[in-house]
């Protein structure tokens, strides 16, 4: 088995989740097409309600400065004609959101609603996390040998929560010490690793990031922190120079702490 040392500086492990603890197939495949069969519904069930709203408003936002980009889908403010401008601005964030998603795209506003949207999914046990059948034991022996184990995705941290607090492994929430989502930054800005390092209490270069994107890996290193990228099945293909620049792992076992037996 290929091993990887981590260096003794680091007391911190940042974790993404989508290709690196957690399948991509089972984002693309379960929670976003649920997303999109039932954005319409939730935001007819929910219109009325304080959350609802403030998701519109973030995707109001978001919208005006998207307004520039090819398809943008602008979401019109109320203009106070009851049901029927109800009725087309829900079909505007309907439009938007699927427009967002066709691109993948990682905004908080997306996050922040698909995130709500989960919470009914999960807490009624219709769907249940999966992570990579290492992850578990991995975070386990890190921890025992004192090493914090925080989270950064670009899935809102309340949906971070619902993977973890509802995962086929049962709830493993108590396994993470902390999240942080784009709130704090996007992960391919390096400023967002130091802000994380900064809230945690850490220099950046106590802390290893692990993910499948090497624009993050890059962004993390920039920050001078120590980067390893994860190589699971279903992940986007790496270039030669990048397989041969970056640290690769396949496994989270792969990783050799010096201060653990
Ligand atoms: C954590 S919730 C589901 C994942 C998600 O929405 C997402 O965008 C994952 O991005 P990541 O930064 O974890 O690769
Ligand atoms: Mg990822």
């Amino acid at each position: 088995m290929v091993v990887l040392s981590v260096p003794a500086e680091v007391t911190v492990i940042l974790l993404d989740i989508e290709g690196t603890t957690t399948p991509i197939a089972f984002v693309k495949d379960i929670l976003f097409p649920y997303v999109k069969e039932n954005v319409k519904e939730y935001l007819q069930t929910h219109w009325e309600e304080e959350e609802c709203q403030q998701d519109v408003s973030l995707l109001r936002k978001q919208a005006e400065e998207d307004a520039h980009l090819e398809g943008a889908v602008p979401i019109p403010a109320a203009s106070g004609n009851g049901v029927d401008d109800a009725q087309q601005m829900i079909q505007a964030v309907v439009d938007n959101v699927c427009w967002q998603m066709s691109l993948d795209r990682k905004t908080t506003a997306l996050k922040q609603l698909q995130g709500h949207m989960w919470r009914a999914a999960f807490t009624a046990g219709r769907v249940k996390a999966e992570f990579f059948a290492d992850v578990v034991p991995a975070v386990r022996k890190w921890r025992e040998a004192g090493i914090k184990v925080y989270i950064y995705s670009s899935g809102s941290v309340e949906a971070q929560k619902l993977l973890f607090g509802h995962s086929t492994e049962g709830d493993i929430l108590e396994l993470v010490d902390g999240h942080f989502d784009t709130k704090i930054g996007h992960k391919v800005e390096s400023e967002s690793y130091r802000k994380i390092a900064d809230s945690i209490g850490c220099s950046t270069n106590n802390i290893l990031f692990l993910t499948d994107v090497t624009l993050e890996a890059s962004a993390a290193e920039e920050a001078n922190v120590h980067v390893a990228v994860v190589v699971r099945p279903g992940n986007a293909g790496l270039t030669d120079d990048e397989k041969t620049y970056y640290s690769l792992i396949t496994s989270f076992s792969e990783l050799y702490l010096p201060s653990s037996t």
